[in-house]
């Protein structure tokens, strides 16, 4: 065979098996697509119809993810079945189903979608990500951290942080200065989790270029927002170990931070130093567990406290709380803090009620703003309540059931994703009921840090409002409008001005 035969042979097969290749996948997709179509119409759960390989997905770019959840729910009803790509997920809205997962059947709805996807340490080893008895030990051994007692210890430690940002506002305020909210409480809720969780104590503000948050800030924060390369590996765990590889993540930055943290743990083990933070509670409660003092937790949820306390965390896994803490706790406060104070600006009659409740409660403590002080103020609930109504940080949760299911004819087959769109609910005003208020989430798993949160928050903005006032300005947004990201946070910065009261 001459060689321009060959040549046009080869060719030839090439054609041919690059048209089979592609007749194979069409087939495959169409097959796969006409499965979708009926997927969910089986088990009894109105939803759109997908496309082929995007599913739903489109309608996700095209309106938001928070908006598209309100969409789906106005069009389809409380529970709906769509396709994130070619993955089926639920999506419910109904306050029973969702008390149902939650709560009365939460032993089928224990776990959440990327449980045992992120091999990686830090990953592996978060609270959130665990499952089922590992989840229920590490949960009831945190949970000694957000008792009253040791809640009242570190909120000295947080209004440290909060007389920093004091100093910040004070300046601002002299200089007539229009600021960007979510810099400066970003600010207050990353020195909080720094000195709280990671115990070591910061000005973010005041000192950005210290080593220890550089490497913070460059292994998880995007200019001031949880990176995307976070928040890729949250949507799609199975790349974790290519991402972290490939060199994309910068794991020298998380050598760093772990050293770091062991070399505090060992200090503190030697009684070197001594704070009234995470690591101090996990190392007390690692000597109870030696000298067999544990004692179930009277102020927790979990009823299965004691059994599951019998063991104490490991160096390593006290590292990943502290890292799990600074992503689960930094946007969501900062983000809450950032729309109470665009709240209050716009809201002047509301301001004004509350620094009087602020000023009646102080007068019977003495001028201290302290656990007990911010806990009298009952309106400060109220408008902290509302303002995670309308910005909750958390836009969704999620479940995975562990069994099959049957919920009012519907059926849930066992792995499904089950999402609970929190922002969703919550701008649904007829539907909202207390099992679809949800800014922390609601049952055994509901978020770990809410009193922890709750506290930083009141500590901040009732200093603040003892010295100043939050008020709108030329920039300030006129309406809110929320990003993608799932972290509840507005699209564009949220600038305020803040004037001293005096
Ligand atoms: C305003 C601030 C915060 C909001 C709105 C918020 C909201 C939430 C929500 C909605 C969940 C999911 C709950 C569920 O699935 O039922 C959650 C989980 C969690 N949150 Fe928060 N959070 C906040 C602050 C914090 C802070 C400061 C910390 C830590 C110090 C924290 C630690 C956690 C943890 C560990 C989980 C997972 C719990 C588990 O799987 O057992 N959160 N949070």
């Amino acid at each position: 065979m001459g060689f321009l035969e060959l040549f046009n042979s080869i060719k030839e097969t090439t054609f041919v098996l690059a048209i089979t290749a592609f007749a194979l996948i069409t087939t495959r997709l169409a097959l796969k697509w006409l499965n979708m179509n009926f997927y969910f119409s089986k088990l009894k759960i109105p939803g759109p119809r997908p496309l082929p390989i995007l599913g739903n997905f489109y309608d996700v770019i095209k309106r938001g993810l928070p908006y598209n959840d309100l969409a789906l729910i106005k069009k389809y009803g409380r529970t709906i079945g769509y396709f994130e790509g070619t993955t089926p997920v639920v999506l419910t809205a109904d306050s029973k189903f969702i008390k149902s997962i939650l709560i009365k059947d939460f032993k089928t709805f224990a776990n959440r979608k990327l449980i045992g996807a992120a091999n990686i340490a830090p990953f592996n080893k978060f609270v959130s990500l665990m499952k089922d008895d590992e989840w229920k030990s590490v949960r009831a051994i945190l949970s000694t951290m957000f008792t009253s007692g040791k809640l009242k210890s570190m909120s000295k430690l947080m209004n440290e942080c909060v007389n920093q940002t004091i100093e910040h506002f004070q300046k601002i305020a002299d200089n007539d200065e229009v600021f960007d909210s979510k810099k400066y409480f970003g600010g207050l809720s990353l020195n909080v989790i720094c000195s709280c969780c990671l115990g070591i104590g910061v000005d973010s503000i005041k000192e950005p270029d210290m080593e220890f948050l550089k490497h913070i800030k460059k292994f998880f924060f995007d200019e001031g927002s949880v990176d995307v390369r976070l928040v890729l590996i949250t949507l799609f765990p199975k790349f974790i170990e290519f991402v972290a590889k490939s060199g994309l993540m910068p794991m020298d930055s998380l050598d760093y931070l772990r050293n770091l943290n062991l070399q505090i743990i060992e200090r503190r083990k030697q009684k070197l130093e001594h704070r009234d933070d995470f690591i101090q509670i996990m190392l007390e409660h690692e000597e109870q567990v030696n000298t067999n003092e544990i004692s179930a937790n009277e102020e927790s949820d979990i009823k299965w406290n004691e059994k599951y306390l019998r063991k104490a965390l490991s160096p390593e896994e006290i590292f990943s709380q502290s890292m799990m803490f600074l992503l689960a706790g930094y946007e969501t406060t900062a983000n809450t803090l950032s729309f109470i104070a665009y709240n209050l600006a716009r809201h002047p009659e509301v301001q004004n009620k509350l620094i009087e409740e602020v000023e009646d409660v102080l007068a019977n403590h003495n001028g201290d703003v302290n656990y007990d002080s911010v806990n009298d103020m009952k309106y400060m609930n109220m408008v902290i309540d509302e303002t995670l109504r309308i910005f909750p940080t958390a836009v969704r949760l999620d479940r995975i059931a562990s069994e099959n299911y049957e919920f009012e004819g519907m059926k849930i087959v066992k792995d499904q994703q089950i999402i609970v769109p929190i922002w969703a609910i919550h701008h649904d005003p007829e539907k909202i009921d207390s099992n679809t208020y949800l800014p922390f989430g609601i049952g055994p798993r509901n978020c770990l840090g809410m009193r922890f949160a709750l506290l930083n928050i009141k500590l901040c903005i009732a200093k603040v409002l003892t010295r100043f006032q939050f008020e709108t300005c030329d920039q300030t947004l006129k309406t809110i409008e929320i990003d993608s990201s799932g972290l509840g946070r507005s699209k564009e910065p949220v600038y305020l001005k803040i004037k001293n009261r005096f």
